[in-house]
């Protein structure tokens, strides 16, 4: 028996009580002055829900929903009239509350409702006002206030957009998938809503992340706005407070887990590629437990990656490199920093390996290789510095937990709090240096600190006064520090904070995007935002265009290299490690080309449409790219910087990014 065919069993409780709720529900919202008369429509399907004198939105009953093809295209908790005038009122009353996230922009919710209203009237006039003014809208569709939209999305919910497959839906979804209009869909985001940016577990309300980073893969990728699809798996919530309110919108019961969650998600999957067999699926902040074990299931065989290990682990990687290269240091110096990682979730988890992977290659490539690597790591977790002490540690954090001999000599213990760590950890580096014969200033240990100090915790301030101070004491001549959780106030610090306290000379790099610091006498503090977004729609876009049947590690490496070698000397030794959002369509086709020869290289690429796969190697051949990170004779010349550009094949990818332009409409009978 199938996957599919197993689940086609459905929970005949969850059917009962959603037809007890249909029966309820009609009997009370729609008896009108007409009767039970019923309402012919010629319609069906996402014309219905677009049509105001027809739709009736959330308060559709599931028979109406199977009835008029409109199942998967709604939340799945059906909604009597009140409730639905109910949601409309507290969000309308919310608008007198200052509705903002973080510091700067108290409009920016009042904000995404009128893009938003623009998306549902007239799509290719929004994309055409986000690509012009990226810089400005992305944190409004984007990060951060994504994450406030979908705190409030009960609330803001008016049009559906994307599809909603529920633990109710087992055995359907090969059906329900035929309700999406588009009969080609090129990029899937898909979330269960369970870990959303720093926020939580959210449930239905995380349809909003996907859309979100939908709307990059448009302005930043070009990928046609008709063949996108965000995704909402509803496999319920863990969330108290939504699963006590009785305006959520989805199941209202607790996650389903272990192998009954695991069917749901193999249903999913086996129903989209059935139906779109090239279709490119981004797995997004899905909680750690559940990131690693579904890429590794479904990455030798569909094309996925998951965006919060893959696509952050290849921006960090590139950050971390650019710190390097601003410290005055060639890039094959990157093995010697000692960075402390605050956070072992999946993005933590995901940087620390590809991190340990990067340095490895630098240093040879071999087993002592990957060994040295390990020990430039320190990484803490909620529970403190993590050692080969802690009792049930997490399987994935294991090859970073520091040797008990090591921490012993450190005067670190398991579970030492992120201010021992930062300090201690520097103590332990100075006796290294110091055995290697480099000479650093030891006049008091508070003299010596780690390189690197990067927090990806969702804990808003993590990086205290006391563990600033800690970092303050570097050696290093140019100290990092990387606040990546989202959004703004989950930040670990703010960029001021990171300035004032350590000093004029450092690197800053936040997830969410701050303002730059005022440092006097004409200088800036420059923060960078350090965001998956100048990866995941080039590694979506170059797939695309390669034809890969799956997403490699050299195709995410190769991702990473283009990035990092994107800046300039001049701009790192600036500090400015990150490209301007303002570029972004350019980075990702820089990536996406990037991406694209790795594929060919890799013999991955099968071709996309009129281009096979022996036109994309002419194409990748027309000019290669050095590509030497992994060689252990590697200099600054051969990585990074020798990497000379696939122009033929970015002018290939540049030639498929779809651009909002009015196109002439002509009408014919069906
Ligand atoms: N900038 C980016 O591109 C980017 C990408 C992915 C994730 N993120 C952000 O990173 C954060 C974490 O994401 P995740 O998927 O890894 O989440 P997660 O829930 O899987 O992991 C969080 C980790 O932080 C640890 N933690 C909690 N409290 C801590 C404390 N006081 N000190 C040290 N560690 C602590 C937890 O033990 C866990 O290991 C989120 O805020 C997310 O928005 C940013
Ligand atoms: O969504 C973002 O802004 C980045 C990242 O994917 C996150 O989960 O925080
Ligand atoms: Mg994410």
């Amino acid at each position: 028996m199938s996957n599919f065919s197993r689940q086609m069993r459905l929970s005949s409780s969850m059917i009962r009580r959603l037809h007890r709720r249909d029966a309820d529900l009609s009997s009370r919202c729609f008896t009108t002055t007409e009767g039970h008369r019923p309402t012919i429509v010629h319609k069906r399907s996402l014309d219905i829900l677009h049509d105001p004198w027809f739709n009736k939105g959330t308060s559709f009953s599931m028979t109406e929903r199977d009835r008029l093809d409109l199942r998967g295209l709604l939340p799945p908790n059906v909604m009597s009239t009140e409730q639905q005038i109910e949601r409309f009122m507290d969000d309308l009353k919310r608008l007198a509350v200052n509705a903002r996230d973080g510091p700067f922009d108290p409009y920016a919710l009042a904000k995404w409702r009128i893009l938003n209203r623009l998306h549902d009237r007239n799509e290719t006039m929004y994309y055409k006002v986000l690509i012009a003014n990226i810089e400005e809208y992305a944190p409004i569709v984007y990060t951060p206030t994504v994450g406030l939209v979908c705190q409030n999305y009960s609330g803001l919910f008016r049009r559906p957009r994307g599809m909603y497959f529920s633990a109710a839906d087992r055995g359907e979804m090969m059906s329900m998938v035929y309700n999406w209009p588009a009969d080609q869909v090129d990029m899937i985001v898909v979330t269960d809503g369970s870990r959303i940016l720093g926020l939580g577990d959210l449930g239905v309300q995380g349809i909003g992340i996907a859309i979100g980073k939908l709307d990059l893969y448009v302005a930043a990728a070009g990928i046609n706005p008709q063949r996108v699809l965000p995704v909402m798996i509803d496999v319920g919530t863990n969330n108290e407070k939504l699963l006590k309110d009785p305006l959520y919108l989805g199941l209202q019961e607790h996650r389903l887990d272990g192998d009954e969650y695991i069917t749901v998600v193999d249903e999913f999957m086996e129903a989209v590629f059935t139906r779109w067999p090239h279709v490119i699926v981004q797995f997004e902040d899905f909680q750690s437990k559940w990131a690693f074990k579904l890429l590794q299931r479904y990455r030798d065989t569909y094309r996925m990656f998951n965006d919060d290990v893959q696509g952050t682990a290849g921006v960090a990687i590139a950050g971390l490199l650019g710190a390097v290269r601003a410290q005055g240091k060639p890039t094959i110096d990157f093995p010697k920093q000692k960075i402390v990682v605050a956070g072992a979730g999946s993005a933590g988890i995901g940087v620390l390996n590809a991190a340990r992977k990067t340095m490895a290659r630098m240093l040879g490539n071999n087993e002592s290789a990957f060994e040295s690597a390990r020990s430039q790591f320190w990484v803490v977790d909620a529970k403190g510095l993590i050692t080969e002490e802690r009792e049930n540690l997490d399987p994935d954090a294991l090859p970073f937990a520091r040797k008990t001999k090591e921490i012993g000599r450190q005067g670190l213990k398991e579970g030492a709090s992120l201010a021992e760590v930062v300090l201690l950890s520097a103590i332990a580096s100075a006796k290294k240096m110091d055995k290697l014969n480099v000479i650093r200033p030891l006049a008091g240990v508070r003299e010596v600190k780690p390189d690197v100090l990067l927090g990806l915790s969702a804990v808003g301030g993590l990086f205290t006064k006391e563990v600033l101070e800690a970092l303050k004491a570097s050696t290093s001549t140019r100290p990092a520090i990387f606040a990546m959780s989202n959004p703004t106030k989950n930040a670990e610090c703010t960029p001021e904070e990171a300035f004032s306290i350590v000093g004029d000379n450092i690197i800053f790099a936040s997830g969410s995007p701050f303002n730059d610091v005022d440092l006097g006498n004409g200088l800036i503090g420059h923060c960078n935002q350090g965001n998956n977004m100048y990866l995941f729609p080039g590694i979506g876009l170059g797939t695309l265009l390669s034809g890969s049947r799956v997403i490699s590690d050299g195709m995410l490496q190769a991702a990473a290299e283009c990035l990092a070698a994107y800046m300039t000397e001049e701009e790192v030794f600036k500090g400015v490690i990150y490209p301007s959002i303002s570029s972004i369509r350019n980075i990702t086709k820089e990536v996406a080309a990037a991406v694209v020869k790795e594929a060919i290289d890799e013999d991955l690429a099968e071709g996309y449409r009129d281009m096979d796969p022996r036109e994309l190697h002419k194409l990748s051949q027309e000019n290669g790219r050095v590509k030497n990170l992994g060689d252990s004779t590697s200099n600054e010349k051969t990585w990074l910087l020798g990497m000379e550009q696939v122009e033929e094949l970015a002018t290939y990818v540049e030639n498929n990014m779809w651009s909002p332009e009015y196109p002439t409409l002509v009408y014919k009978r069906d």
